[in-house]
């Protein structure tokens, strides 16, 4: 069966970007592919839920289908901007279809239709979808620095997905050899408040001579305030330049906090949210902050020198301490890693008495798990908002409120 050859109309768009059609009463899911076109695809693997394959020929394209700008990001090398081939409403159709498709197989057409179409439809949050990554990973190459390609590293001229403000680092030519070993991972990070840095191996570089300290600081703006951040280097931060504002406009938008609201905010990473919701709340309430690593707790304690009703606490979050975390919370957000709350915990959290919770994702695979879980738990979805910061990829971020 691998290696076969197969002509496929393609009818829809499933987890992992791929597209979804037919083939010998199975599903077939293609990369490389549109919905709406017709494809002759190579089979490639056999998987439990289906057969996966790679577009060898468009036979009929999609009025969405471009070449692609940045072959080396294509599904054919290292897939870093596997939907390149897509005009970016093109791209965001297909996101939609594939939000569709996950919260219908996690929870059925009932809980599919707790969204009406014009929340589950994609926003935009930049003009061209390119360079706008403010976190990228490289490796440094004898000369320049490389990406990962099949498990090869291709040495690079560009990063179309970087942020403009990289270039300043002049990464492409032998101006690191001598400062950089080579085979190291290069984190290069492109703070809003401050020049860019490359990390390596622990230690933080503005240029080849000049070392940067191993903090970085980031600028939030919501309803004309401006929230600054510390970071360590360690810590999680919003890849995309525009993201920060965007998901606390997609989250503060849709909650409604008062003087007097206990806010509990998980996976709370640096304090991105806690931030802006001790200040909305004020002293009179509460804010607590719970992350798992502890560099990003203590920058959060750090950010919230200003608000000493908000307070940070390193933990592990899981199905057995979640309860304890959120038993007196009136609001709250949730902002898990890739593979999100767990059923358990989403019950766990469904079950609490907290008036609202805002679950951020940015795998729509376990959204839906989560957030069909917290329908099953009695909780009605009332807003969402799927914001389109990973343009060029088939990542969607996904802010969804329940009451
Ligand atoms: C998607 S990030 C969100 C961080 C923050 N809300 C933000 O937007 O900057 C998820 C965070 O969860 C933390 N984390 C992952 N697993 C965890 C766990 N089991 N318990 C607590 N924190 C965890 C990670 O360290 C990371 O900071």
């Amino acid at each position: 069966m691998i290696g076969k050859s197969v002509d496929v109309d393609i009818v829809d768009v499933a987890f992992g970007g791929e597209t979804v059609g037919q083939f010998d009463g199975q599903q077939l899911f293609v990369r490389g592919a549109i919905i709406g076109e017709r494809v002759r695809a190579e089979i490639t693997n056999i998987r439990a839920r289906g057969l996966l394959a790679i577009t060898r020929e468009v036979l009929k394209p999609a009025p969405t289908r471009i070449d692609h700008p940045w072959p080396l990001g294509s599904v054919y090398q290292t897939g870093a901007a596997n939907y390149g081939h897509i005009t970016l409403s093109g791209q965001r159709e297909m996101k939609t279809r594939m939000l569709r498709r996950e919260l219908r197989e996690a929870g059925g057409e009932e809980l599919l239709a707790q969204f009406s179409p014009p929340m589950l439809t994609v926003q935009a949050v930049d003009g061209n979808g390119w360079h706008y990554r403010t976190r990228i990973g490289v490796n440094k190459l004898p000369t320049g620095v490389g990406v990962n390609s099949g498990g090869t590293f291709v040495r690079v001229s560009e990063l179309p997905l970087a942020s403009k403000r990289l270039e300043s680092l002049d990464l492409f030519g032998n101006a690191w050899d001598e400062t950089l070993t080579t085979g190291e991972h290069l984190q290069l990070v492109a703070p809003n408040a401050g020049s860019p840095v490359i990390m390596s191996a622990g230690q933080a570089f503005f240029s080849p001579s000049e070392r940067a300290p191993n903090t970085i600081w980031e600028i939030v703006n919501y309803r004309g305030r401006s929230y600054e951040y510390t970071l360590g280097t360690k810590g999680f931060w919003q890849v995309h330049e525009n993201a920060p504002d965007a998901l606390v406009a997609a989250v503060f938008d849709n909650l409604e906090l008062d003087e007097r609201t206990h806010f509990v905010d998980l996976y709370s990473g640096a304090g991105l949210f806690s931030l802006v919701a001790a200040d909305l709340i004020g002293p009179r309430g509460s804010v607590r902050a719970y992350e798992g690593n502890s560099e990003a707790a203590e920058a959060a304690s750090a950010n919230f020198t200003a608000a000493p009703w908000a307070s940070s606490h390193a933990l592990t979050i899981d199905a057995h301490t979640l309860g304890s975390l959120v038993g007196s919370a009136q609001v709250v957000v949730a902002d898990p890693p890739r593979a999100g709350l767990g059923s358990e915990a989403a019950k766990i959290l469904a079950l609490s008495p907290a008036r609202q919770i805002a679950l951020v994702s940015c795998d729509a695979r376990s959204m839906a798990r989560d957030v069909a879980a917290l329908v099953r738990a009695g909780r009605r979805v009332t807003q969402f908002v799927a914001l389109d910061i990973f343009p060029q990829t088939h990542f969607v971020e996904t802010v969804c409120v329940v009451q």
